[in-house]
């Protein structure tokens, strides 16, 4: 691409936003350079989605045993250092894989913290390198609350690394993180408080589902406390105080502060180059470019209006290798993004919204599907989904409480992502008895 740099493209940050486009693109022959100042995979490989759900297999299993009642004998219960032993295994080898990916492709990995000097100089641990373009894809780090004893909060990092299960786990906050380590602590025996910063829950999906996934949680323990105001943590003694509401005080063994993740430009110098990054991130056009025409964001870095997932990190990653590969000129257009809370029974939805199909005037229908056989073989007690229809009948929107909302909701992607109409979707024929097929044909 470039005779006057070292590289062609330098990403800064080695999460999903740039290993996945980094690798296939320095197979091309373009010359790639990826630095990274912890460990490569970044935050959903580390310390996020796949550190998480390894943690939550013994959950699952757990709760399938108690669907299925009097058909097992004996008690189940979560032994929290094997549980934790087992992420280890899956997750410890995954930054070397990832870094073979990278270097087997071609690209060079530059270890050490990245700072700008200008446009197209990136200096790593004080070392001067220089690129055509520049990615960044710093992602985000936990929002820690401003108030006195904050240092004393731990954040998802610290939860997903417990060695020993905590017997009683405040957690602030009431969105993903917060309802989802909620799940996992309290399967796993610990007393778990949720502090909430209003009334709302999972602010970003349905809330009558939210609702049962909620009710469920206080039936197993869980308490919500509504506008907690909270205002202060306070070392007790071996444990710590919470300071909240009304001058209400609440002792705990463990603090965990969900309160959101915010841009991750810490010491980046991003006045060198003349950018600021906002509570989103850091603005860019429909090419993923910044104010600056050869520094481009994705992931969760970037301010695009997409959700903060991996999968949106992904596809921006590879929209942009075929964008640096010459493969297109075209503006990014994202397709249909689902998404999924991993609480039990989780809720995952994909495309339009009740709302949204409240305003269009599309059909809204709803299924009980605890009463669906395939449902019942393992006796989940919440299972509900809907179906949002268009005009012209075509699938647009869908939403699913029940521990197989996931895999249901990425089966019906491919009607939302092609916009097939009832004709095309009768061609996709799945295999039966499964999961995929249900989703397909339970009405
Ligand atoms: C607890 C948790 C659970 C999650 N679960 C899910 C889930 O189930 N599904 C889902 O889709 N999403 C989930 N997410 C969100 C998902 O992890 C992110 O959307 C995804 O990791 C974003 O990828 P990224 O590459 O943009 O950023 P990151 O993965 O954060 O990568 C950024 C990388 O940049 C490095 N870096 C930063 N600054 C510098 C610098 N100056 N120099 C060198 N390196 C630098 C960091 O060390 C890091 O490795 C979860 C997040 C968390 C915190
Ligand atoms: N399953 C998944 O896909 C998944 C799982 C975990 C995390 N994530 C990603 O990571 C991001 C971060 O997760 P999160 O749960 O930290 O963020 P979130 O935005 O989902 O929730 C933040 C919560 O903190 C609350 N809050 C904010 N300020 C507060 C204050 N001052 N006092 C009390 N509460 C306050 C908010 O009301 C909200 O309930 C998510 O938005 C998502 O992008 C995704």
């Amino acid at each position: 691409m470039s005779e006057n740099f070292e590289y062609d493209v330098l990403y800064i940050g080695a999460g999903h936003a740039a290993h996945d486009g980094a690798a296939p693109l320095a197979a091309t022959g373009v010359k790639v350079a990826v630095v990274e100042e912890d460990l490569i995979g970044g935050t959903c490989t580390n310390r996020g989605c796949n550190a998480k759900i390894a943690l939550d297999q013994a959950v699952m299993a757990t709760r399938n045993a108690e669907h299925l009642g009097n058909m097992l004998q004996g008690n189940l219960t979560i032994d929290w250092p094997h549980t934790m032993a087992h992420k280890q295994a899956v997750i410890d080898p995954q930054p070397a894989d990832l870094r073979r990916k990278l270097t087997q492709a071609g690209a060079t990995v530059l270890t050490g913290h990245a700072q700008f000097q200008d446009a197209h100089t990136v200096l790593v641990a004080g070392t001067p390198h220089t690129a055509q373009n520049i990615v960044i894809a710093t992602g985000m780090v936990p929002h820690r609350l401003a108030i006195p004893g904050t240092e004393l909060a731990h954040d998802s990092s610290d939860f997903l690394n417990l060695p020993q299960l905590p017997k009683h786990l405040t957690i602030i906050g009431s969105g993903y993180i917060s309802l989802e380590f909620a799940t996992i602590a309290n399967a796993a025996g610990a007393d778990v408080t949720i502090m909430l910063h209003g009334q709302t829950v999972l602010r970003h999906f349905y809330q009558p589902y939210v609702q049962l996934v909620v009710a469920d949680l206080k039936r197993r323990g869980v308490t919500f406390i509504p506008t907690a105001n909270v205002q202060a943590f306070a070392r007790q003694g071996d444990q710590y105080q919470v300071t909240y509401g009304h001058d209400q005080h609440l002792t705990t063994d463990w603090i965990l502060d969900a309160t959101g993740r915010v841009p991750n430009v810490a010491d980046l110098s991003l006045d060198q180059v003349g950018l600021t990054a906002g509570p989103a991130g850091i603005p860019v056009n429909q090419y993923l470019q910044t104010a600056v025409p050869n520094i481009y964001a994705a992931g969760d870095i970037a301010a695009t209006g997409q959700p903060k997932l991996t999968p949106v990190a992904t596809y921006e990653s590879k929209y942009l290798m075929r964008r640096f590969s010459g493969q297109t000129t075209a503006a990014l257009k994202v397709p249909a993004m689902p998404s999924v809370v991993f609480t039990s029974p989780r809720i995952a939805q994909v495309g339009e919204t009740v709302a949204q199909a409240q305003e269009q005037g599309d059909t809204v229908r709803e299924n009980d599907l605890a009463h669906y056989w395939y449902y019942q073989l393992d006796r989940e007690p919440i299972a509900q989904s809907l179906q949002i229809h268009d005009d012209q009948g075509r699938l647009v929107g869908a939403t699913e409480v029940s521990d197989h909302a996931p895999d249901a909701i990425n089966a019906l992607l491919p009607a939302i992502t092609y916009q097939l109409d009832s004709d095309q979707v009768s061609q996709l024929v799945g295999i039966f008895p499964t999961l995929g097929y249900a989703a397909w044909h339970r009405a």
